[in-house]
């Protein structure tokens, strides 16, 4: 009798673009890429960005959703004007279990009640796919769900779970800390920090070395997903969406999260960024929206600076709202102006903090800044925003055009300037790459994905970053198409270096 084992194909999931309607799962190493234009021979560093890409169909084949796909780190290495790139899937253990068993053995997203029972026991069912950054000797593979995982900065190789020279006890970390260029120190927080559903915040400091020197914990209002947040010179801030996490729902076999649509405000929760006690909370009501990322924020006079493309609506259409339902508005309608707050954080919370500011309309997602000014006073972001009057190559509406367009507004000045590449291709997250040599702060390049629809491949944009509308100065071919990813980070040369384990896949000099 012939045996017969269920032939490996993927569902056609739910995606947040076209471009990402196929999986890639390719790992392997591309050396001297081509290069259209020159590159600045100065720029010594890599570029690392990490992209959700499911290694086997899922379990829920096409009720899946995009965020629960597994790490998949690229890694751009640049020197004396040369390009390597290099591809590999993060070994968390879930991904060596499901390679062992050739299929998926983990459920839905965040929902360890949806497992196969033989993967109860690993140490985190985390996919490791939402940011890369370097801190303190290490590059780090991140989502919000465990702690990072640390990556060899050459060969991408795993090397294993952080725990900050055991001084990290939450068992949840962001994605998006705040590295503090002044003081070395990465600001962090874990949320659902005392396990699924819960409203615990673990808010906490990491060290130039890498040893977590504050922490305090305290309770949200309500349990939810708290994707990003802002850190300034003395405060944290925590936006509070209504993305609730629900217990009820997961042990159900559901989502992790569900939206309430009747909710009428959200919350910003801010304490103090040293010695904070956790009665030290306070809660500013905001109105409705869904806060997604943060831009950036600073103190100035005694005020809170804020700034964030905030959604008009849940930004993520495939978790049901309050009735179950999914997909429960027209995306359309939806738009994520960049706003911005200013009130005092010593100030009352019975008044409703509204925006100061509406700083760009539209539908704006991925601002990034000269990370070397997080928390401080700056004058450009560079994000990416959708020109709606720009027809797709493929034939869709407006409402499909994606991101086409690269923004950055220089608030000194009070000037945009953008940046369209064509009518195939949309871009991934702008990255913010420093110029050598003491220039001064925003000085530098931008590098930027571009997802070449007509040629199904992918393109890494070079720009100077203060005259985007100029176009790329240099384009970086890849052969291969990679999908749209979360975020990535600019890491300098020596720091490679450091957070290189040994063996040195870099070019031979
Ligand atoms: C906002 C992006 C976002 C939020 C939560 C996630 O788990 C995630 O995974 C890729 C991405
Ligand atoms: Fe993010």
């Amino acid at each position: 009798m012939v045996h017969v084992v269920p032939s490996t194909i993927f569902p056609r999931v739910y995606q947040m673009s076209a471009w990402n309607h196929d999986v890639m799962r390719f790992e392997g190493d591309v050396y001297e890429l081509e290069v259209i234009g020159s590159l600045p021979t100065d720029l010594h560093g890599a570029f690392y960005r990490v992209q959700p890409d499911h290694a086997f169909p899922p379990m829920f084949g096409e009720d899946e959703i995009p965020l629960n796909g597994d790490g998949n780190i690229c890694c751009f290495y640049f020197e004396n004007g040369h390009v390597d790139f290099k591809n590999r899937y993060v070994r968390t253990p879930k991904f060596e279990a499901e390679r062992a068993a050739r299929r998926a053995l983990f459920g839905r997203y965040r929902n360890k009640y949806t497992d196969d029972p033989r993967v109860r026991d690993v140490l985190t069912r985390t996919t490791a796919n939402t940011h890369v950054i370097y801190h303190a000797n290490k590059i780090m593979a991140l989502k919000e769900d465990a702690p990072p995982f640390e990556i060899d900065a050459s060969t991408l190789e795993t090397v294993g779970l952080v725990n900050y020279n055991n001084t990290f006890h939450c068992p949840t970390h962001t994605a998006h800390p705040k590295a503090d260029s002044d003081t070395g120190e990465l600001v962090a927080f874990g949320y659902e920090a005392k396990g699924d559903g819960s409203p615990d915040i673990c808010s906490f400091t990491v060290d130039k070395e890498g040893y977590v020197t504050e922490e305090v914990w305290f309770k949200a209002p309500w349990a939810c997903m708290i994707h990003d947040f802002w850190a300034t010179e003395n405060y944290v801030i925590f936006p509070i969406n209504g993305l609730k996490a629900s217990v009820e729902q997961m042990q159900k076999g559901g989502e992790h999260f569900y939206w309430d649509e009747n909710l009428d405000h959200q919350l910003l929760g801010v304490i103090p960024r040293r010695g904070a006690k956790p009665e030290d909370v306070k809660w500013f009501k905001t109105s409705r929206g869904c806060y997604s990322h943060t831009i950036n924020a600073y103190e100035e006079d005694g005020n809170l600076v804020l700034d964030a493309n905030v959604w008009t609506d849940c930004v993520f259409p495939f978790f049901p709202n309050s009735q179950g339902k999914k997909f429960h508005y027209d995306p359309k309608n939806i738009r994520s102006p960049v706003l911005r707050y200013r009130f005092d954080p010593k100030g009352s919370t019975e008044v409703m903090v509204h925006p100061q500011q509406v700083i760009q309309e539209g539908v704006n997602e991925f601002g990034r800044v000269d990370d070397r000014l997080l928390g401080k006073k700056y004058d450009r972001y560079w994000i990416l925003t959708v020109d709606p009057t720009k027809q797709i190559y493929s034939n869709g509406t407006a409402a499909q055009a994606g991101f086409n367009t690269l923004l950055c507004h220089n608030f000194k000045t009070g000037k945009k300037q953008t940046y369209y590449h064509g009518n195939d291709v949309t871009f991934q997250e702008p990255c913010f790459v420093p110029r050598s040599g003491g220039a001064s702060p925003e000085e530098g390049y931008i590098v930027i994905l571009a997802d070449l629809y007509r040629e199904s491949r992918s393109q890494l944009l070079l720009f100077d970053a203060q005259n985007i509308d100029k176009g790329p100065i240099a384009q970086i071919k890849l052969p291969l198409k990679l999908l749209d990813g979360l975020h990535g980070s600019w890491v300098d040369g020596k720091d490679v270096d450091l957070a290189s384990k040994g063996t040195t896949g870099k070019v031979d000099q």
